[in-house]
């Protein structure tokens, strides 16, 4: 025991027993383990690992025991394992703490054979989509779906479903009808002997009752046959604790990263000016800003982007464990294996080849490359998604995390100030601390002193 297995790669010395567990630290494990990869290479192993997953957020520290764990710090390991061979490294390994709290119900740490992720995975892809994420239309479907599991007994669970399309058309149809286009008939009833060639409202009206009676026809069809057909029904207990994963997984991390780029809009006081002055020309005082507005916004986009690189919410992601054996190109790993696809970005040293003052915080650099990698570096194994984890276990509220932390802060930059407290000593603004220690308790202090905009009248 403790000793590393002939064929891994290559690692940190271990110790009998407790092979490398004891040279770990209680907190900000993702340093040490980007010290051992910036001397053992873009991946290596350490036999008997007690790995802690440090999120940088104070109430997910999940301790998980393992054999084996194969830590990855290089984009091109990350696309072979993760990517090529997403469906042998999509597995977590037991937590038996877990296990105890969640019943093997949670989402996140289910087996990826199991019932329970499968289940959890194609309810989650459907109204966490990139469409599901619309708001609007996401509650149109909710009210839809909640009408139709009340009268019909049947959910709506996709934006994309014909019931809901065909619907919302006939509703939109309606509306048209009986809106000023359509001629006064009841204050003219002679209107209605107009024949219907040199009157379309009659051949609108007829179109509607067609689409209307195919549509509750078949929602009626659907509804008897749900009630002999049990199958597509899934465990209440599963849905039950999915809208808990959701809340767990989704809500810490999402205001990590917000209050992440508040705290570097507080330390990079002319960053935040650029931001600010972008906001003000594309959205003006005017209204405040919606989803849209994102889309014209490339140095915010580029601010938050380097806020994931340079202090990412999850540095060292969740481990994926191994079902089978992997020949790669990179080596060989072993079937049960723990795999830990780190991502504490702003030091690891492929990372520091790929980006120019990589421990500096600089958002053009996302404003001249795609991926923010300086000229010549090898970005193609990038990705935008690299925060939220890869392969099959890629965050599925990836979507839906992005479109509300991208709302929060641009509303955030338009109407507020960020600034340190005046220390009463110097008569200057108190010194911003940027260290990993300063995310916890969070310290900044944060004032509005654009009253102005923060009182406008929005939509
Ligand atoms: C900024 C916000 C977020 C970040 C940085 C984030 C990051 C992550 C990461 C790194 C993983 C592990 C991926 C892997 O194993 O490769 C993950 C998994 C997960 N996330 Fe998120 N997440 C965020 C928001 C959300 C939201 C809003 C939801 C749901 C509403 C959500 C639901 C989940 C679930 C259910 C999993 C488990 C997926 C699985 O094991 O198959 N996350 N997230």
């Amino acid at each position: 025991t403790g000793q590393r297995e002939k064929g891994l790669p290559p690692g940190p010395p271990t110790r009998p027993v407790f092979g490398n567990a004891l040279d770990l630290p209680n907190e900000h494990v993702a340093i040490k383990f980007t010290d051992w990869a910036k001397e053992y290479g873009g991946i290596y192993s350490s036999p008997d690992l007690l790995l802690m997953t440090d999120t940088n957020v104070s109430i997910l520290k999940l301790k998980i025991a393992h054999n084996t764990a194969i830590v990855i710090s290089d984009m091109t390991v990350v696309k072979e394992l993760m990517d090529m061979h997403a469906a042998e490294t999509a597995d977590r390994s037991q937590v038996y703490i877990g296990e105890i709290v969640t019943d093997g119900f949670h989402m996140a740490l289910a087996p990826y054979a199991s019932d329970v992720w499968k289940i959890s995975k194609k309810a989650l892809q459907s109204f966490l989509s990139p469409q599901a994420v619309d708001f609007y239309k996401h509650i149109q479907r909710a009210t839809f779906s909640f009408t139709t599991s009340v009268v019909f007994g049947r959910r709506c669970p996709s934006y994309q479903s014909n019931d809901l399309h065909e619907f919302f058309e006939s509703v939109r149809l309606w509306m048209k009808l009986a809106s000023s286009e359509t001629p006064p008939v009841d204050l003219f009833p002679i209107l209605k002997y107009v024949p219907e060639k040199w009157a379309s409202w009659k051949s609108l009206a007829k179109q509607i009752r067609t689409m209307q009676h195919k549509i509750y026809s078949r929602m009626l069809h659907q509804c008897e046959q749900l009630a002999n057909d049990e199958s597509e029904d899934f465990s209440s207990f599963i849905e039950q604790h999915l809208g808990g994963v959701c809340l767990e997984a989704g809500s810490e991390t999402t205001s990590a990263l917000v209050l992440l780029v508040l705290h570097c809009l507080v330390a990079f006081p002319k960053e935040q000016r650029r931001c600010q002055e972008e906001i003000d020309r594309v959205v003006g005082l005017g209204r405040s800003p919606v989803i849209s507005d994102y889309a014209n916004l490339p140095y915010i986009q580029a601010f938050v982007k380097e806020v994931h690189r340079f202090r990412p919410v999850a540095p060292l992601n969740m481990p994926h464990s191994t079902t089978t054996d992997i020949a790669g190109e990179c080596c060989i790993i072993q079937a049960r294996v723990n795999l830990e696809a780190i991502f504490e970005l702003m030091v690891l040293n492929i990372i520091l080849d790929s980006f120019y003052h990589p421990e500096e915080f600089l958002p053009g650099r996302y404003l001249e490359s795609e991926y923010g990698t300086k000229p010549g570096a090898n970005g193609q194994d990038f990705r935008h998604s690299l925060p939220f984890g890869s392969g099959k276990r890629l965050c599925p509220g990836m979507n839906l995390a992005t479109t509300s932390a991208s709302l929060h802060i641009m509303n955030l930059i338009w109407a507020f100030d960020f600034s340190t407290p005046i220390d009463p000593i110097t008569g200057e603004p108190k010194a911003v601390n940027l260290g990993l220690e300063s995310y916890n308790p969070y310290e900044q202090h944060l004032y509005d002193e654009d009253i102005e905009k923060s009182n406008s009248d929005s939509p």
